[in-house]
């Protein structure tokens, strides 16, 4: 019996230029992500393999996948530098099943201190950099301790709904008894926020199962349920807390461009009694949201809050 050749490996994406890639984990205020550092665009990630590394069981397990890859390198990166030619860095973000979002208020963070941890940027306290994402560029200020991201203007989700809708859908989510109105909002990714009376109706939610909104948001959404603290602005500041299911991965225990809804939410829901200081309470921390004026006159979203980088290994296989 002859010896049969043995069959070529099938292709994987993730190796096809590189048989071993450096990753590192890092998370913010416990939403986690996997971090790569690709430079130079080789490294092809594909739905599939962002699900295996995500997979708590059976991979290195994270909410998302973040690649740094220079902006140059990819056709969103590429059509962002004409305008913001400083942006040399664009956070490739994927969720945990593999599908792209535009935007990650906690992944920004990270990303951004994976650059500089890993010697890509220079950035010293105080100082900005303007990165690159599917939601546009965000400038990002490096504090004492975390980052403060300009997350640019918000907006309704419906562009008809007009400043002083209440809602503009229903919520049913397992451990509820009815259905909520709630109030979807962009920022860059959608976000459906629901208002609950307390703090056990929020404990009390199952988010193992994803809520359904009505009606569903064509791209789908993001769904956080707050509860405000008593009084809700005190020395100025709004104090809620919310947990959240997000699209593409399911609980989470921290959303940053969802604590941002969170915050627009209450402030257009509280009118008079609100204010723009925002302190948000999630399962995995506390993200300060602050609404100031922007250059162009809309108003800008700024999320601040730690990031962390764990441990770091290599993928090989
Ligand atoms: N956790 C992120 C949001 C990630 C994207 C989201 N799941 C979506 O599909 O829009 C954050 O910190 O903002």
């Amino acid at each position: 019996m002859t010896e049969q050749p043995a069959a070529p490996a099938a292709q994987d994406p993730l190796h096809a230029s590189a048989p071993r890639v450096p990753f590192t984990k890092g998370h913010g205020t416990g939403n986690d992500f996997v971090l790569i550092a690709d430079p130079d665009g080789n490294t092809q990630l594909d739905a599939q393999h962002v699900a295996r590394l995500a997979d708590r069981h059976r991979g290195i397990g994270a909410d998302g996948v973040i690649r740094a890859v220079r902006s140059a390198r990819l056709p969103e990166g590429e059509a962002l530098l004409a305008e913001h030619p400083e942006a040399e860095w664009f956070m490739d973000y994927r969720n945990g099943d593999g599908s792209i979002a535009e935007m990650c208020g906690n992944g920004v963070r990270v990303f951004v201190h994976f650059l500089v941890e890993k010697g890509l940027v220079d950035l010293a306290p105080g100082q900005a950099i303007t990165i690159g994402t599917r939601a546009g560029v965000k400038a990002v200020t490096r504090l004492e301790h975390g980052y403060a991201i300009d997350m640019g203007p918000w907006c309704y989700l419906d562009p008809e709904l007009a400043e002083e809708a209440a809602s503009d859908s229903m919520v049913r989510a397992h451990g509820l008894t009815d259905p909520r109105p709630a109030l979807s909002v962009s920022m860059g990714n959608p976000h459906t926020v629901v208002p609950l009376a307390s703090f056990a109706d929020l404990q009390g939610l199952d988010l193992g199962r994803a809520p359904e909104v009505d009606p569903a948001p064509p791209h789908g959404t993001n769904v956080e349920f707050v509860a405000a603290h008593e009084p809700l602005v005190r020395e100025g500041v709004g104090r809620v807390r919310m947990r959240v299911h997000e699209r593409g991965v399911g609980e989470t225990q921290s959303c940053g461009t969802g604590a941002c809804a969170v915050a627009v939410a209450m402030r257009a829901w509280a009118g008079d009694q609100g204010t723009d200081s925002w302190l948000v309470e999630v399962p995995g921390g506390v993200l300060a949201v602050d609404v100031v004026p922007g250059p162009e006159g809309a108003e800008h979203v700024v999320l601040s809050g730690p990031a962390e980088l764990v441990f770091d290994g290599e993928l090989t296989a």
